[in-house]
Formats: C-alpha cells, structure tokens, sequence
C-alpha cells in the first residue's frame, strides 16, 4: 500500500505546570504530529520532542526539518504491507529516533483502522487495562513536595517517580518514604550523576525503591554496569537504551535490571515490542516510559504497555495530569484501581478534536 499524503503539525498545548526534571524545564508539549492518509483513512502519530536538546539530540525544529526534508518525502516512495516496513524503510536513516517514530506510530494507527483491528491485538497486548503511576518534577520545597504527592495518591496513583538531582535526591526521597511507607516509589535522575556518586546514590537502597532510573550519562551502558553492582535497588534505562541493539548490549552487560520502553525513543511500536520480546527472554521487566505527550502518543503508549511483560506501572498519567484540555475527544482517565483502559477500537483508538488542534497548531503542512 502506498501513504497518498502526509500532514504534519507543529504544535503548542500549554501544561497545567512547569514540569521540571534534573536539567531542564518543560512549560508546553511542542510534539510534532503526523497524519497519513491512504485507501480513505487516516493514521495519526505523535513525535514526543520538546523546544530544547535536552532528553536527547532532538527538538521540535529538528523533528520539523527531518519529517518536511527526509522522512515523509522518504515513505511516500515505499510500498507498505504493514506498519512494520517504516522501520525497514528508515534503516539508513541514522539517530532521530522520535521523528522517525511520529511516522511510524502514524503507520501503526492507520493499518488498524483500515483492517478494523486494535492496536493492542496488532502488537499482541494481552491486558485490558495497565498499571500507571505519575511523575513528579523537582519541587521548590519538601513541604511542596509532599503537597504534590498528597494530591497524586488522592487521585489514586498508586505508584510515584520522583526527579532526582544532586542537592535534591537523599531527604526528598526519605520524607515521601517516611509519610507513604507502602506506596511503589521510584526515582529517576536523567543522567545527573557519575559513577564518583556510586556511594552517595548508595544511600537510596534505605528507602525501597522499585528501581533507580538513568542515574548516569544519556549514552552509557559500561559505567552503568559498573555501578549496578554497588547498588541494591536495581537501575533501570532510559534514554541510554535507543535500539533494540543497546538493550542486547544492556542486558548481556548486567548494567540494569530494568528497562523503561519510550517506542518514540527507540524509532517506534516495532523496536518497543522487540526490546520488550528481549528482555522477557531475559527476566528482565520493563514498563513504559512516557514523553508529556497528547493523547495520541498515549494511545501508542496503552497499547504497547499491554503486553505481558510491563509488569511494573508506567508513566502513562490520566491526560488531566498534563492539559487542561488534550487534542482528542476522548482523553484516559484514572481508573481507581491505578489503570488505564486499553481502547479496543480500530487503530489506536485515539479520536483527534480537530477543531482544538488547528487553535493548537503552530505550522502545518501537506506533503504528497
Ligand atoms: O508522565 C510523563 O509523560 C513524564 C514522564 C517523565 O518523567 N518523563 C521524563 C523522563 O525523563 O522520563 C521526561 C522526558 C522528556 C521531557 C521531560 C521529562
């Protein structure tokens, strides 16, 4: 089947608060969205990347420039038998990952809608709902901090990350420990620290923790193994696992004992289950990661998180944790029990609010 046309969307949805994390400061989701059209459907897919370099090497402008100029000039050309030949067709196609990925995602919805299948049946989901959990920025304060949690385990999060950073990691931890002692909590650092940290970062496996996410540099495998061994709590990639190759690599070096799964991250739902198929293979649990995104990138989320091996809560947050208003019709909520429903209808499941994302959109485009 050949993709008749493309648009993409820049866009600009406000957050309901600054979302902070050990080196940066998120205001606004400024994902880059794709629409692809074939046989009278449509598939939408979202590009998770923010204003500055600072998750990875990409932004919104460099998502713009490679979807216009590369990408979508690129599979335009391809003939696709199924949402699995984007990954083939971007092979040559080095790094830009969450831009290759807002094609593919793209890809992932409009087959299903044209083959009236789900998502989570197409990726081989077995779960009709998935464990959530929340993540909370650097706060200004333990008492803040506190306040913020207070109201995330009222709303009936039952599992909780933290950002840490140095300066703001030992008592923030210990104060929610001490006032939550059940509840799973977690702590991700963003690649703050250095293996000289090793003992500091030590004093974290006093607090039970599900695991310490990304404690070293972005593109590291061989310190993390280093420092694995030093900890009880076991560390869990992020941004350093982009390719179902790294987390072959992590996995053999034992520089983890979890993996969190972004598939905007890894180029797409086809390397994400591939990680996932991994690491089952090798007892190792993983969950998803979450990017601030639409309920667009969140309906990939679900899905991808339904299947059998994310047993531990991911950082797929009910939309009114992000927007005040998100760009689909029908946004997650909250289930009591911590879950999302996974959508069971044809595609993704996602309904775009059109009349929302033009007031949304920043620059548009049409290719093809
Ligand atoms: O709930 C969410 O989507 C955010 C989860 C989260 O903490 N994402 C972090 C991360 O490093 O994993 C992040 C990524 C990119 C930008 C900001 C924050």
């Amino acid at each position: 089947m050949r993709i008749e046309q493309i648009e993409l969307r820049r866009i600009e949805l406000p957050f309901v608060a600054p979302f902070e994390t050990s080196g940066w400061r998120e205001e606004a989701n400024h994902s880059v969205l794709v629409r692809l059209f074939a046989q009278g459907a449509e598939g939408w897919g979202e590009a998770p990347v923010g204003v500055g370099p600072w998750y990875n090497e990409e932004t919104s402008a460099t998502a713009w420039v490679m979807l216009r100029e590369i990408l979508a000039p690129l599979i335009l050309q391809v003939d696709l038998d199924g949402p699995e030949g984007v990954e083939a067709a971007f092979a040559r196609v080095r790094a830009n990952r969450m831009a290759r990925s807002g094609i593919e995602f793209a890809a992932w919805d409009l087959f299903g809608r044209l083959r009236g299948q789900s998502l989570t049946s197409m990726l081989g989901g077995t779960r009709m709902s998935v464990d959530v959990g929340v993540s909370v920025g650097v706060q200004s304060s333990i008492e803040a901090l506190l306040e913020v949690v207070g109201a995330y385990v009222a709303a009936g999060y039952q599992r909780v990350k933290l950002k840490i950073k140095p300066g703001w990691d030992i008592e923030p931890t210990r104060a929610i420990r001490e006032r939550w002692p059940d509840l799973r909590l977690q702590v991700d650092a963003n690649s703050i620290y250095t293996l000289a940290d090793a003992a500091h970062l030590a004093q974290l496996d006093a607090f039970n923790l599900l695991l310490i996410e990304q404690p070293l540099a972005h593109d590291d495998i061989f310190d993390h193994a280093k420092l694995q061994p030093q900890l009880r709590t076991p560390i869990c990639l992020d941004e350093s696992i982009v390719s179902p190759e790294h987390a072959r690599w992590a996995l053999e070096m034992g520089a983890c004992g979890v993996i969190n799964i972004k598939p905007s991250r890894v180029g797409g739902l086809t390397a994400a289950r591939q990680i996932h198929d991994m690491a089952q293979a090798a007892g190792v649990p993983v969950w998803c990661g979450g990017m601030l995104e639409t309920g667009i990138g969140r309906a990939a989320n679900v899905a991808l998180a339904s299947l059998p091996n994310f047993s531990l809560p991911g950082d797929i947050s009910a939309s009114e944790r992000y927007f005040k208003r998100d760009i689909v019709t029908n946004p997650f909520r909250l289930n009591p029990d911590s879950t999302l429903s996974v959508p069971t209808g044809p595609g993704s499941g996602a309904e775009v609010d059109m009349e929302y994302l033009e007031h949304v959109t920043v620059e548009k485009v049409i290719i093809g």
